[in-house]
């Protein structure tokens, strides 16, 4: 399972190079089949969520080259015939389920046992269901397994109950190949969304208003192979950046687009902290003692949940008493137990936690529970005297390329062991 040794009181300086982002690779990869030909996928991140994927698509049938060195896969859906995923493999990640919406656009029929994931609270997919069921397909839930199947997918006017990137993304891929319109209303605008539909449209798809509440899908009866660029990975700059605040570091976060990261400039201003914008990166700058801040998780454009855990892990040594609000995933505060090991204050009311900054954290055996939460505790670690083990850092390598390295490289005292 592994551990990772963090040794505090380093500052972090120097550039760090943010790679492709993990929740639009995990979604473009499934996504290739739906060309039944030759995609080539670059910038993914060399992350495990990326290699289970791949393994899955060889599995089953297509031919998958994965050149990691230059963080690129050729995918040859040519001769795939079918859409499966077993429970072992499945469970291992999230975004398996997408296999569901490309395997529908492709074949009109997918088997894939209920995906796995973080858990940060319940993750239903009732909206991905009920958006497949418009354009047409039956979906049955038994012994674990979802399975789609649709003698033909019909466009349908799909209103989404929440706002949900992985059902909206779902569905687009299911309804590039329907017949006819589709419109998603209240549909998620995360700039994953937006990297999906280009991917799609350079395949020969038709979607557009991919960033806006309304997404509308002309489906196409054929569609091609292309290579693509996956986008920078907003969460993993934005966990650098919190990093660089945490050891009052100096860093710039390269390869980024700043757009995407503006709530967490935003809070880090807020916060006493410099954050400097060049082009294609952000340079973080923290001179002075953290202030206080509140912050709300919303979807996007709002501050991302998936960045709530590591930026608590920041306010735990800043002055004055900051509240969270998480309002994505009910169970997404288990991080705060671990923090309290290291010596933060802090207590969990329903969706609140309330933060206490403390003027210094102290090392510990913790545990991540969650991808984000393995993030909060490096953090804490950064910021803590002596040197924190955490365990089971598979779930930081489901989703950060090259932690150790990157941190090195910084200056910061960081170890993997078994
Ligand atoms: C692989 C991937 O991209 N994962 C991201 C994706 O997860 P994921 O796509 O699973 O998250 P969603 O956007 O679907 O979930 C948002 C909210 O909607 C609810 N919901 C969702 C679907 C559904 O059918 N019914 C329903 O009620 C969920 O319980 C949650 O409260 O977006 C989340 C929210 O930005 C991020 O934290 C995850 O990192
Ligand atoms: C929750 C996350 O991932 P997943 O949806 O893949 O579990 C995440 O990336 O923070």
């Amino acid at each position: 399972m592994g551990k990772l040794l963090v040794e505090g009181g380093y500052r972090l300086t120097g550039k760090v190079n943010i790679g492709g982002f993990k929740n639009a690779a995990v979604a473009i990869i499934p996504a290739a089949i739906l060309a039944g030909d030759v995609c080539i996928v670059d910038n993914l991140p060399t992350i495990e969520d990326v290699n289970i994927l791949g393994q899955i698509l060889n599995d089953i049938g297509a031919s998958v080259a994965y050149d990691k060195e230059n963080k690129e896969m050729k995918i040859d859906s040519t001769k795939l015939e079918e859409c499966y995923a077993p429970y072992e493999i499945a469970k291992k990640l999230r975004a398996s389920y997408y296999l569901l919406g490309a395997g529908l656009g492709r074949f009109k029929k997918a088997k894939v046992a209920l995906p796995g994931g973080c858990e940060i609270g319940s993750r239903p997919i009732d909206q991905h269901i009920k958006g497949f069921e418009a354009l047409g397909a039956t979906v049955n839930i038994s012994h674990g397994f979802i399975e789609a199947e649709a003698e033909e997918l019909i466009g349908a006017e799909i209103y989404l109950d929440v706002v949900s990137v992985g059902a909206t993304i779902n569905i687009m891929l299911a309804a590039c190949r329907a017949k006819g319109k589709t419109i998603i209303e209240n549909a998620a605008k995360e700039p994953h969304v937006v990297d999906v539909a280009n991917f799609l449209n350079s395949m020969g798809a038709d979607v557009r208003g991919a960033g806006t509440d309304i997404i509308k899908i002309n489906g196409v009866d054929k569609m091609k192979g292309s290579t693509y660029s996956v986008i920078p990975d907003q969460i993993e700059a934005g966990t650098y950046m919190i990093m660089a605040a945490a050891t009052g570091g100096d860093v710039i976060v390269d390869n980024v687009i700043p757009k995407h990261l503006e709530p967490v400039t935003a809070k880090l201003k807020e916060m006493g902290i410099q954050v400097h914008e060049y082009g294609e990166s952000l340079r973080v700058v923290a001179e002075n003692k953290l202030k206080k801040a509140n912050i709300k998780t919303l979807v996007y454009p709002g501050f991302p949940t998936d960045l709530q855990q590591p930026m608590s892990a920041l306010l735990t040594k800043a002055t004055g008493t900051s509240i969270v609000t998480e309002t994505i995933y009910e169970g997404r505060f288990k991080h705060i137990d671990e923090l309290k090991r290291m010596g933060a204050k802090a207590k969990v009311e329903g969706r609140l936690a309330v933060i206490q900054g403390v003027e210094k954290l102290s090392s510990a055996k913790v545990m991540a529970t969650d991808l984000r939460a393995g993030a909060a505790l490096i953090i804490a670690g950064l910021m803590a005297d002596g040197t924190t083990e955490i365990s089971n850092l598979h779930y930081i390598d489901r989703g950060y390329e090259c932690i150790e390295e990157k941190l090195l490289s910084l200056g910061a005292k960081v170890k993997r062991a078994i």
